[in-house]
């Protein structure tokens, strides 16, 4: 199962979860979230990351010029898409060279139906827990829901994952499910991931898979 820590904001942090080797880092592109961090971290910062770790930048309902000139300068392998972006804008995002992961909010019901047309431009989906905010909310929703997903896209789960559901989360199965992602649950404050407990969380993952 892949992961990715997402939220990352500070320089010295940044360098001690990369060193974890984590597959995919989050950077938070939208202006009024608090692990926003185009102020904190530079564009080479992110670029030198250690081989083999994927970088993504989150974006929110962003104008696409600005989504591609971001994902030029910080070299980032994919976009996520967290806001009410369409099937239209995520394949223009996509013929111009970008790879997708569009973020859905998930309540007590869901329509996955509405997923089809987005199938053909998206390489990932995330599901993540509707909320007050478009993102990093902190709370779970019920993954049972997504038993009603029978799309053909992986998907990553997310919305306040964490070492407290850790052991609900590995017993939980989809055929599309593809990583976790975790953010707030792992943090000291917004943007901060407490060290420690990030290592002891990838080594309970790693653990876990070796054995299953
Ligand atoms: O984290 C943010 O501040 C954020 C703000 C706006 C859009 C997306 C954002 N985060 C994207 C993520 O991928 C988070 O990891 C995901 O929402 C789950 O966060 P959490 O519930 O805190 O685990």
């Amino acid at each position: 199962m892949k992961v990715k820590i997402c939220g990352m904001r500070e320089a010295a942090n940044l360098w001690a979860v990369a060193d974890l080797k984590p597959d995919y880092l989050g950077f938070i592109f939208y202006g009024k979230s608090t692990r926003y961090m185009r102020d904190t971290l530079s564009a080479s910062r992110v670029r030198n990351l250690p081989a083999g770790i994927k970088r993504v930048g989150v974006f929110v309902n962003a104008d696409l010029t600005n989504v591609q000139a971001t994902a030029s300068a910080y070299a980032l392998d994919y976009v996520q898409l967290h806001g009410h972006e369409t099937p239209e804008y995520c394949q223009q995002a996509r013929d111009s060279g970008l790879h997708i992961i569009k973020a859905f909010a998930v309540g007590e019901t869901f329509d996955f139906t509405t997923l089809t047309t987005y199938e053909p431009s998206c390489d990932f989906f995330l599901f993540d827990t509707k909320g007050a905010l478009p993102g990093g909310n902190g709370t779970a929703f019920d993954w049972q829901i997504l038993a009603g997903y029978a799309g053909t896209t992986p998907f990553f789960l997310s919305g306040g994952l964490g070492p407290d559901n850790l052991a609900a989360l590995l017993a939980f199965h989809h055929p599309q499910l593809y990583g976790f992602d975790f953010n707030s649950h792992l943090e000291t404050t917004p943007g901060v991931k407490d060290v420690a407990v990030t290592q002891q969380l990838l080594q309970r993952l790693h653990h876990e898979s070796a054995n299953s």
